[in-house]
């Protein structure tokens, strides 16, 4: 559906040159929800401006849908741009418009007839949940309203694929995950491809099938969600990873356990998909006589399955507490044990 091929993005600039795309190749596929992440300055805004043809790379190639995007300009682009929308932080609404008629915008731009533009409207406002707000000015409506009038907008003429640039980086963590919740619910509805960039792992998990992480310009590690949340290979997926496993305040609840109870090991114990759902710590308690003390747990939802992460102290004999991780080993339940005492 989308390939990127060895693209690179330098810029020049009165101080020399800057490279912020780096030998990039990624392909996304029809359907999913592929997600960017990195931090500020990694290159994602760049990425995105290439996937809708608003840059061109220095080198390399973008095809969306079979279509050249990085070789097209003027009237070629502008039709091809149709079909790629975006939705934005700032949501970028016309503020002396009423929802109806900031959703109307792109279809009179596109030449719609007004009878056929105000059934479109209708079906558009009902699909992301804002019947009854269609004459609403964009000032009277909340953060999560505005972005649902982006979603509409964006979705009026019908595109193959939408852009997500930190849509919901300006929202409240209640209304990010409604604002996730209907993305989810228009690729399933419309299977519709969705590239979003963000900067916040929680937004990853929720919605993306696949996932890219971006440092200095440069893909670092992609994959399947929950492959990259079970095994982070780089520095940077490892910390992004945290964001949401709850790492950094377990470190303080193992620190703590350890002033009370100095032996055993503590371990970090990473389940996926039915594993989540088994009662493999009270096995290890019964099959080899040893305690199990939990010091943090967390289980989330990703859209290929559930993800949790358990650190444990499991103390008792030395051999009984290895017989007791080679179970989970065997039951393809990975450990790694993270404090030895
Ligand atoms: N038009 C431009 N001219 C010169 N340098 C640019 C331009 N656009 C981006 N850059 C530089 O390219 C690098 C990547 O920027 P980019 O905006 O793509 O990163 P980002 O991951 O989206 O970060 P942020 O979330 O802060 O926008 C940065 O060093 C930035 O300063």
């Amino acid at each position: 559906m989308i390939e990127l091929k060895n693209i690179s993005k330098i810029y020049k600039t009165k101080n020399g040159e800057i490279t912020a795309v780096k030998d990039v190749n990624l392909s996304i596929h029809q359907g999913e929800i592929f997600g960017i992440i990195g931090y500020s300055g990694a290159g994602k805004s760049t990425m995105i401006r290439l996937l809708n043809g608003l840059e061109k790379p220095t080198t390399g190639t973008v095809n969306v849908n079979g279509q050249e995007i990085s070789s097209i300009s003027g009237n070629k682009l502008r039709q091809a741009r149709q079909k790629i929308s975006m939705i934005f932080q700032h949501f970028n609404l016309l503020w002396s418009r009423t929802v109806a008629d900031n959703i109307a915008f792109p279809l009179e731009i596109a030449g719609v007839p007004k009878s056929e533009r105000e059934q479109r409207v209708k079906e558009l406002i009902d699909l992301v949940g804002l019947s009854g707000r269609d004459l609403a000015y964009p000032s009277q409506l909340s953060g999560g309203q505005k972005q649902r009038v982006g979603i509409a907008r964006a979705l009026a003429n019908n595109p193959e694929v939408l852009l997500c640039d930190e849509a919901t980086s300006a929202l409240d963590p209640e209304t990010t995950d409604s604002i996730l919740e209907l993305l989810l619910d228009i690729n399933k509805r419309l299977g519709l491809t969705i590239v979003l960039i963000t900067h916040e792992m929680h937004v990853i998990r929720k919605i993306c099938h696949r996932v890219a992480v971006m440092e200095a310009g440069q893909v670092v590690e992609s994959g399947e969600v929950l492959q990259v949340f079970q095994n982070p290979q780089a520095a940077i997926t490892k910390n992004f990873v945290m964001q949401v496993s709850g790492a950094k305040e377990s470190k303080e609840s193992i620190e703590q356990i350890l002033v009370n109870y100095p032996t055993g090991k503590i371990v970090k114990v990473t389940f996926v998909g039915n594993n989540t759902e088994q009662p493999i710590m009270s096995q290890l308690i019964k099959q080899f006589n040893v305690d199990v003390n939990i010091v943090h747990g967390n289980i989330s939802q990703t859209t290929s399955g559930p993800y949790g992460t358990l650190i444990v102290q499991i103390d008792g004999e030395q051999e009984n507490v290895q017989q007791a991780l080679n179970l989970l080993t065997s039951l393809d339940i990975q450990t790694e044990v993270i404090e030895h005492a």
